[in-house]
């Protein structure tokens, strides 16, 4: 059994993201610019946040944030993705979700012009990406899936289980494995038998949100798992960050573990660096 180190594999990538800006930079373009738009508090928001801001400083980018209370109006809201769609020395746009039950997410992220949709949420990356064309694709799915490709090398004839169904994380991580020749079976709140179907997976991704919910019960010996999840529990009265996987009954099943934290999180944001690069390498400003 190994871990892998994603901490380790995103200081690489931002450490590559920041040559390409400097070249940018050089050539006499703007340095890329990433919008984040935060509305109220939540706490695993406020994690992605504060890390966000830090890595966008190393890759040499600009940070822009826009926070606006719990209460705040959805035209308010509108306003200033409006107002983000137009600026030129914005590249990149995220609205950090969820948002609060009063929003329309829907609507929000069908309003950020495609091209600055650098967590591919909108329809039309959505369309992009389920019918195998090039696009800005989700952060967390592009940072699980390059962490397969390094371990596993080529994915073809592998069987990929996906736990959990989410527009952010589930359902774009089962088109790229797709698209990576995998075989891909997806289980959720309403699957019967979603430990046995996982017990059959080469790739086990638990996107799900339920601390520590996958034991070794769920899991084939051998098998890479990548857990998503991000979890914030109390445990001997400290604030402690779990997954949704249970890592010590797991790991020593397994040919290689994601860590949490220390695993998907710090890829999630070397992959956000990448896609704000590439949006600014595609504007002319
Ligand atoms: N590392 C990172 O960068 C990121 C981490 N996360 C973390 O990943 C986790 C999942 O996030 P997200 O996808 O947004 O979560 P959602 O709550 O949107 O989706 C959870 C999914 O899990 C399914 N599910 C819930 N309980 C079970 C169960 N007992 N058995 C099987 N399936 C179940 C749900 O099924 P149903 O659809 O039927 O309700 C749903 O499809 C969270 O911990 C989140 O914090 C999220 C984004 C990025
Ligand atoms: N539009 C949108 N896109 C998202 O991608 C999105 C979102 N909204 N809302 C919230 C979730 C959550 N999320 C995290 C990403 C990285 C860490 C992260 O950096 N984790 C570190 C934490 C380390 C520490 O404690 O600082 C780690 O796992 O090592 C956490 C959480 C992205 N999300």
């Amino acid at each position: 059994m190994h871990v892998i180190d994603g901490k380790k594999l995103a200081d690489d990538i931002i450490a590559e993201v920041a040559l390409d800006v400097k070249q940018l930079v050089e050539l006499g373009k703007a340095a890329p610019g990433l919008a984040v738009v935060l509305v109220g508090e939540d706490p695993a928001s406020a994690i992605y946040v504060r890390n966000k801001i830090k890595r966008a400083q190393q890759a040499g980018m600009k940070s822009i944030e826009k926070r606006l209370p719990v209460d705040c109006s959805q035209s308010e809201l509108e306003a200033v993705v409006e107002e983000l769609n137009q600026r030129h020395d914005v590249h990149g746009i995220l609205v950090q979700l969820p948002l609060p039950k009063h929003l329309s997410e829907e609507r929000i992220i069908r309003l950020i012009a495609p091209h600055k949709d650098v967590d591919g949420f909108h329809p039309e990356n959505v369309g992009l990406l389920a019918t195998g064309q090039a696009s800005l694709i989700p952060c967390t799915p592009l940072g699980c899936l390059e962490m397969l490709k390094r371990e596993l090398g080529d994915l073809s004839g592998k069987h990929a289980v996906i736990v959990g169904r989410s527009n952010i994380v589930g359902k774009p991580m089962a088109n790229l494995l797709l698209q990576a020749n995998c075989t891909i079976t997806v289980v959720h709140s309403r699957t019967s038998n979603a430990s046995s179907l996982a017990r059959q997976a080469d790739i086990l991704v638990a996107a799900v949100g339920v601390p520590e919910l996958i034991d070794e019960t769920w899991v084939k010996p051998g098998a890479v798992v990548i857990d998503v999840g991000i979890n914030a529990i109390e445990r001997d009265s400290k604030r402690k960050l779990v997954g949704d996987v249970n890592y010590e009954k797991v790991a020593p099943y397994t040919r290689a573990i994601t860590p949490v934290p220390g695993g998907v999180g710090p890829m999630t944001i070397a992959c956000l660096m990448k896609n704000t690069l590439v949006a600014a390498q595609h504007t002319a400003h």
